[in-house]
């Protein structure tokens, strides 16, 4: 694949996480499976700790949204304020999330309790965040050019911390000038990128994208921001409209800054 010129006005590239940085099997073989197996005893184990009620608020609020939204899952409705029985109320919260994670759904409120759970296995050495190899030299090269960095995840910004702080390479969040979740706003929304560049304090058109979804490569580009589609093994499969329209990269290596050679 050839390589990528970043245009010569860019002072910031905004990175994904999952499928960019990081190995989609990652997500799915380590840190959502992490969930499912350890949901109901973290549940039980915090339930009365403030945390963990407004993760259960922010749910409850969600599936109100859902309900709202005639957005119907097999179960999405919880309602905390008529249980008594602690055991039920768990399970319904358990249900929940699970439904919500066999639909891969990028909501704050899951985002936000997968973020606290993580907390414990990283810091026991349970898990250890992947990047990819290219990624770490990239980044350092691209910060001695005076280039900033930063992260869009859907991932709360805890579990980006999480992620790259307790890392396979060790503790790399000196690598990042900041971290954005969807507190900002969905990925897939163009709002969320004119939000980045105002927060950041530079126009759109100065802030480069790398992500594996075109999805959220168009909704960047909407907003005047610079996009590079990322292809890692085991990323969707672009069709061939999308690579046709699209500069792509297999390794941060082939993204070369005008006047560093
Ligand atoms: C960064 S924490 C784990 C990843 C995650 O939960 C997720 O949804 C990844 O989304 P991304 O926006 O990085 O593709
Ligand atoms: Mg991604």
């Amino acid at each position: 694949m050839a390589t990528v010129a970043i245009p010569t006005n860019t002072s910031v590239l905004l990175l994904d996480i999952e499928g960019t940085t990081t190995p989609i099997t990652f997500v799915k073989d380590i840190l959502f499976p992490y969930i499912k197996d350890h949901l109901e005893d973290y549940l039980s184990a915090h339930w009365e700790e403030d945390e963990c009620k407004q993760d259960v608020h922010l749910l409850k609020k969600q599936a109100e949204e859902d309900t709202r939204q005639h957005r119907a899952g097999p179960v999405h409705v919880l309602d905390q304020t008529v249980h008594t029985d602690e055991e039920k109320a768990i399970r319904e919260v358990v249900d929940n999330v699970l439904w919500q994670m066999a639909a891969d759904r990028k909501t704050t409120a899951l985002k936000q309790l997968q973020g606290h759970m993580w907390r414990a296995a990283y810091a026991a050495g349970r898990i250890k965040g992947e990047v990819y190899q290219d990624v770490v030299p990239a980044i350092r090269r691209w910060r001695r050019l005076g280039l900033k960095v930063y992260i869009y995840s859907s991932g709360s910004v805890e579990a980006q911390k999480l992620l790259f702080g307790y890392s396979i390479e060790g503790d790399l969040l000196d690598l990042f000038d900041g971290h954005f979740d969807t507190n900002i706003g969905p990925k897939v929304e163009s709002k969320s990128y004119q939000r980045i560049a105002d927060r950041i304090g530079c126009p759109p058109e100065d802030i480069m994208f790398l992500t594996d979804v075109t999805r959220e490569a168009r909704a960047a580009e909407e907003a005047g921001v610079n996009v590079t589609v990322v292809v890692r093994p085991g990323n969707m499969e672009l069709t061939e409209e999308e690579k046709s329209q699209y500069s792509l990269v297999t390794s941060f290596n082939q993204l070369e800054v005008p006047g560093s050679a």
